[in-house]
C-alpha cells in the first residue's frame, strides 16, 4: 500500500507564503510555490502541499482535510482557538493593535465606550472589549481597515501592525496592543496515527532549522594564556572546542553563540584578547 503523506496547508499568496516555503526548503523539502496550482507534491518528502486562503485554514484543519498548516497565531485567536500549536516558527512577527486618529487624545480604554471600531478580526476585538468591560460598535471590513477613520466609517480600528508605516500613512496612532503574533505550525485534531512518525520527523527538522537560525558559529584565535578567560565568556553548546594553531602559544577556539547575545559577547571577547574572529551562519543545528 502506498504510504500516507502529510497534507500541509500553506497560504496561497500573501505575507506567509514565501517564508512558509522557505522553512520547508530549509528542512530539505522542496515544492513548487503554488502560483499556478492549488496542490503540489513535495519532491523529497512524503508531503502534499495545499495552497489555501489563510482564513479558510482553521476549518480545513478541524475537518481533517489537512493534517498541518502554517498560519499566523492571530488567526488562531480569531477563529481557531481549539487548534493545537505545535511549533512557533519565528517569522511574520506582528501585533494586533488598536489605533485612533493621531489628533485624538487618549486617556484609557474607557474612551472607547460607545465608539465605532473597524476591524477584520471581530472575535479578537469582542473578546478584548468583554475583558475590558466596554461596549462599542463593531464594523467588520475585510481589508484596508486603516482607511476607515479617514472616511468617517469608524472612530478607531483594530488591525495588524508591523513596522507601523500603514498607520503612519493613514494618520493613525497605536494606543494599545491586543496580542502579539508570529507564524506557527498547527495540527489538525484528526491527524491519523499512521502519519505520527512522519509528523515527528518534520517537527525534528523544523526544530533543527529554527535552532540554526537563532545561532552563529564563531571561530577565533587567542594566546594560550587567555583561553580560560575567553572560555568563561562563551555560552557554547557543551563546551567550546580548543585546537592548537601552527603558531606556538596560540589556539583556535570554536563555539556557537545565540544571535541575541552575539554583539555583546564579541565585544567582550575582543577585550579579552581574541583575534581573527570569524562568524558564520549555521545551516542546521541538531541538539
Ligand atoms: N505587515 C505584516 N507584517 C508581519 N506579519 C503580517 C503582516 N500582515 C499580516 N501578517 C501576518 O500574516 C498573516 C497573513 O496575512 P495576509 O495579509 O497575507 O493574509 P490574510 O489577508 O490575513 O489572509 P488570506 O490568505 O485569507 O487572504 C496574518 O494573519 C498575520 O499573522
Ligand atoms: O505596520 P505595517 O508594516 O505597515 O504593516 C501593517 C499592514 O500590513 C497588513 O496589510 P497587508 O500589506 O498584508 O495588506 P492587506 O490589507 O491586503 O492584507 C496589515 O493589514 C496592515 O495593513
Ligand atoms: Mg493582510
Amino acid at each position: 500500500m502506498e504510504e500516507r503523506k502529510i497534507k500541509i496547508a500553506i497560504q496561497k499568496s500573501g505575507r506567509l507564503n514565501e517564508d512558509s516555503l522557505k522553512i520547508l526548503k530549509d528542512c530539505g523539502i522542496s515544492v513548487d510555490n503554488g502560483r499556478d496550482q492549488l496542490k503540489a507534491l513535495a519532491r523529497n518528502f512524503p508531503m502534499e502541499v495545499l495552497y489555501l486562503r489563510n482564513g479558510d485554514i482553521p476549518q480545513y484543519l478541524r475537518d481533517g482535510v489537512v493534517d498541518l498548516a502554517i498560519v499566523g497565531e492571530n488567526l488562531l485567536f480569531e477563529k481557531g482557538s481549539d487548534l493545537q500549536v505545535i511549533e512557533k516558527l519565528g517569522f511574520s512577527k506582528c501585533k494586533v493593535s488598536l489605533a485612533i486618529p493621531k489628533g485624538q487624545t487618549y486617556n484609557s480604554i474607557q474612551d472607547l465606550e460607545g465608539k465605532r471600531i473597524a476591524t477584520s478580526y471581530p472575535n479578537t476585538v469582542k473578546e478584548f472589549l468583554q475583558r475590558e468591560n466596554i461596549n462599542a460598535d463593531l464594523h467588520i471590513i475585510n481589508g484596508s481597515v486603516e482607511i476607515a477613520p479617514n472616511i468617517g466609517l469608524a472612530d478607531a480600528i483594530v488591525d495588524i501592525v508591523s513596522s507601523g508605516s500603514t498607520l503612519f500613512k493613514n494618520n493613525l496612532k497605536e494606543v494599545t496592543t491586543l496580542m502579539r503574533s508570529e507564524a506557527v505550525l498547527v495540527a489538525s485534531p484528526e491527524i491519523p496515527q499512521e502519519i505520527n512518525a512522519l509528523v515527528e520527523k518534520l517537527k525534528f527538522r523544523i526544530q533543527s532549522v529554527l535552532n540554526a537560525r537563532e545561532s552563529k558559529y564563531v571561530l577565533l584565535n587567542a594566546p594560550n594564556d587567555k583561553i580560560d578567560d575567553i572560555i568563561a565568556l562563551l555560552p557554547g553548546m557543551r563546551s567550546p572546542t580548543v585546537l592548537p594553531l601552527a603558531q606556538k602559544g596560540w589556539s583556535s577556539i570554536h563555539t556557537v553563540i545565540h544571535k541575541d547575545r552575539f554583539w555583546e559577547v564579541i565585544d567582550e571577547l575582543r577585550a579579552k584578547g581574541a583575534e581573527g574572529i570569524l562568524v558564520s551562519p549555521i545551516e542546521k543545528l541538531v541538539v
